[in-house]
């Protein structure tokens, strides 16, 4: 179980987290969800260890993590993906996924028959020894989850996995991370814009706004809350799922 309590961030005058808690469950999916600069990659930086946080605890089961660095967390099995992809461009497919594990655990494949099932469920096995930049984008994504599933994870952090995917591949996100999740039990932790996708693939959610916690709870409960609505789902929701800010993005 993955605790945060009360946990802050400043930026200099900036507060991009203020006094956050909440609490992600065993084999729990959570999504992260909140308006642009609500503090949602923030504070996935915090619970990698990316960044230090100002304030406030964060537990792995019962463990304090927040003073550990980055690589000793993801040793303990909170691993994660990037919203802006993090992959060795100049080294093939298996050569990431293997930097990855021997990076962490010090031995070439810790759990080889893990990797290789997800290698084949996230459609990578055909293009192993390409590298990232001749990949399609959803691949690209795919294979930064994967790699991360290198680490073993009891916490997997997903910044915005769906982003760039077209429905087919979201869709096929969404299977994916269900397999997952049986394959190997954890916990996992999602942040993304897409509405439709988060509602249907999450457990539990976790709304940020302006650096503070809005609302923490089941998703029912969550797109009924009147506070979230006016801060976040009000905001007009497309037939994606995407808030309105994104497709202006988009559009401009
Ligand atoms: N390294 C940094 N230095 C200064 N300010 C920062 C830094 N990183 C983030 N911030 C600020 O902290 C706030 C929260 O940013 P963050 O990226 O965590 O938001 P977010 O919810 O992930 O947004 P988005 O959905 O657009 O990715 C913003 O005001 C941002 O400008």
């Amino acid at each position: 179980m993955l605790e945060v309590r009360n946990v802050s961030k400043n930026f200099g005058g900036v507060q991009a987290v203020q006094s956050v808690s909440f609490t992600v469950g065993d084999n729990e999916i959570h999504g992260l969800i909140g308006p642009n600069g609500a503090g949602k990659t923030t504070m996935l930086n915090l619970i990698s260890g990316l960044l230090s946080i100002s304030g406030g605890e964060i537990e792995l089961d019962g463990t304090p993590v927040h003073g550990l660095p980055a690589e000793q967390r993801a040793r303990m099995g909170i691993a994660r993906t990037f919203q802006n992809l993090r992959l060795f461009r100049n080294l093939s497919v298996r050569r990431n996924i293997e930097v990855a594990e021997i990076r962490m655990r010090g031995s070439k494949v810790a759990d080889p028959a893990l990797l290789s099932d997800a290698i084949d469920r996230f459609g990578l096995r055909g293009v192993m020894e390409h590298t990232p930049d001749s990949l399609p984008y959803g691949q690209m994504r795919r294979l930064e989850i994967v790699r991360a599933l290198a680490l073993r994870p009891k916490v997997l952090m997903l910044d915005e996995p769906a982003a760039g995917m077209n429905h087919a591949e979201t869709d096929q996100l969404f299977e994916n991370l269900t397999w997952l999740r049986a394959r190997h039990p954890c916990s996992i932790v999602l942040i993304e814009h897409d509405l439709k996708f988060i509602m249907s693939a999450c457990e539990k959610l976790t709304v940020m706004n302006m650096g503070r916690l809005l609302a923490t709870g089941e998703p029912a409960e969550i797109s009924s809350n009147e506070e979230v609505i006016k801060a976040y789902l009000g905001q007009g929701t497309h037939s994606n799922g995407r808030t309105k800010n994104e497709k202006l993005e988009t559009d401009a």
